[in-house]
């Protein structure tokens, strides 16, 4: 099995771009109430589904791959009923990788979880995500500290750890100051540290930091240039982070590229919100046309900058 820094730097260079697209489908943003479905009307899987093969029509007619994929699980769990007997967001979720793998074989799928528990807790939270889902990769939450993540370091995946996150009250914790034997460092930039501490015998280990806050990106861009990890950046298009200011950041240290990532979810995929969807098939397929291509652009990497 390939490393998982080699799948980065491969589908990096056939993508041309560092575009994750996030997959987090909810019905409100196709028109559709939240309430049960309608008796007779489409169901959650059917609708998802035909969005889904649109935005991959237009990414076939776009001749741009992305550079990831990052399905969300809690936007497919929550279609699910399972007293029910119910599993239609599983069900979708699966048919989706399913294309995924069909369609764009190579390009990796970053399973969003956020998971972290002990160990023993931890090791099934791995089989969720790479064998039961068969994702490249997927995102942990750290707090619960080295026993809590080590379980999901295997062979040939990509585990990204939450170090500095994009919503607003990301601060509140992750950025308190810690007394280590090093002295005083905000919390999220000890999580950095032992991050490129676990890389050096786990290289497919990476941190998660939030385009929205550009002046930690910059600290940890700066202390990671000696011995980069892979980085997965949400928080561009709806969160209101830019896709031209964090690539700004990047090159400004030299960062190699190839190992990042930077996630749109609703600025691709559902360009229209807040506002309601169009009406139409047809403008929809439209709207992420246009969505798709200019994000994919202002995330394009320059000649030579993958091959380094
Ligand atoms: O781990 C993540 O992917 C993540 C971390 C973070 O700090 N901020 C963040 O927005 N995310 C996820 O990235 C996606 C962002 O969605 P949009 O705001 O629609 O682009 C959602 O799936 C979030 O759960």
């Amino acid at each position: 099995m390939n490393n998982y820094r080699d799948t980065l730097r491969e589908s990096a260079v056939r993508a041309g771009s560092l575009l994750c697209v996030g997959i987090d489908p909810v019905m409100d943003w196709l028109g559709y109430g939240r309430e049960e479905p309608q008796l007779g009307g489409p169901s959650p899987e059917e609708v998802i589904l035909e969005h889904l093969q649109d935005f991959l029509d237009v990414v076939d007619h776009s001749g741009l791959l992305p550079g990831a994929y990052k399905p969300n699980l809690g936007y497919f769990h929550a279609l699910d009923r399972p007293r029910q007997g119910e599993y239609q967001g599983s069900r979708t979720l699966a048919k989706i990788l399913d294309l995924l793998q069909e369609r764009q074989r190579g390009i990796p799928v970053i399973l969003d979880s956020k998971r972290g528990d002990i160990a023993r807790s931890s090791e099934n939270y791995a089989s969720e995500a790479f064998q039961v889902w068969g994702a490249q990769a997927v995102t942990v939450s750290p707090w619960m500290g080295d026993d809590s993540v080590t379980p999901f370091f295997m062979e040939g995946r990509g585990v990204y750890a939450l170090a500095r996150t994009s919503n607003p009250g990301a601060a509140r914790f992750q950025n308190l100051p810690v007394v280590t034997s090093r002295g005083e460092t905000p919390l999220f930039r000890e999580v950095v540290r032992v991050v490129q501490e676990w890389s050096r015998t786990f290289p497919g280990v990476g941190i998660v930091v939030g385009a929205t806050a550009l002046e930690e990106l910059g600290e940890i861009v700066a202390y990671l240039a000696s011995a980069p990890v892979p980085l997965l950046i949400p928080g561009v298009g709806k969160q209101g982070g830019s896709a031209e200011a964090t690539l700004e950041v990047l090159r400004s240290v030299g960062y190699p590229l190839e190992l990042v990532r930077v996630n749109a979810s609703r600025g691709i995929l559902f360009p229209w919100v807040p506002a309601e969807a169009p009406r139409g098939r047809r403008e929809r397929r439209d709207a992420l046309a246009e969505a798709y291509r200019s994000m994919h652009q202002a995330l394009a990497l320059r000649d030579g900058e993958a091959l380094q």
